[in-house]
């Protein structure tokens, strides 16, 4: 599979770095809250793992998993719910967490949705943050690594469901593509 690769933008050691970081951020942030992780699939898979592994403190994880409505015709933001959570939100503090934040609207269809449905609190945490991709205004609460306007894989992140193994980030060859 590394022959697939243009080049590594992210190495397995930053990626493991930057998740202990974040989980003693969010340990802080979340303790005597019983947060409700949320991973959305399945892209969340590898950065969920490592990340609870980093966190000592009392919490839930649930997974959603959801599909992008119609992407070029509408802007609407739709999202359609292919798996929901088997938890109740009302009165928790729900933490989503995601590979990557592009146009944003899967999250801002999502964190709308938890507040309808009266979280405590709705915040957001993301390995990787696209923010020449954003096509709605939306606030990510951390970030690990912002990533500049290419498709990337690795880590969670596919293309035609493959390369969510490899542990680290990086660019494919554009051979790869075609
Ligand atoms: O900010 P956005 O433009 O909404 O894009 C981000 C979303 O797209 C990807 O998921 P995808 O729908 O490809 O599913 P997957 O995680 O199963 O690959 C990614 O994992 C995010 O969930
Ligand atoms: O850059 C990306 N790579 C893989 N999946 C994605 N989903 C949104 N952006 C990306
Ligand atoms: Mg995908």
């Amino acid at each position: 599979m590394k022959s697939d690769m243009e080049k590594i933008l992210i190495s397995e050691e930053e990626i493991q770095k930057k998740v202990q970081e974040l989980g003693e951020i969010l340990s802080e942030e979340y303790k005597d809250k019983n947060p409700l992780l949320v991973g959305v699939l399945k892209g969340a898979l590898p950065f969920m793992a490592d990340l609870i592994k980093a966190m000592e403190i009392y919490l839930e994880i649930d997974f959603m998993d959801v599909s992008s409505y119609g992407n070029e015709t509408t802007s609407s933001g739709e999202v359609k719910i292919l798996k929901d959570l088997d938890t109740n939100v009302e009165g928790r503090h729900v933490l989503f967490v995601e590979d990557i934040i592009d146009t944003g609207r899967t999250l801002a269809y999502l964190k709308d949705m938890f507040k309808y449905r009266k979280a405590a609190s709705v915040k957001i945490v993301t390995l990787l943050d696209k923010p020449s991709g954003r096509a709605v205004d939306m606030t990510v609460d951390w970030i690990g690594f912002e990533v500049p306007h290419e498709f990337v894989v690795g880590y969670g992140l596919d293309f035609a469901e493959r390369y969510r193994n490899l542990p680290y980030i990086g660019v494919l060859k554009p051979e790869i593509y075609q």
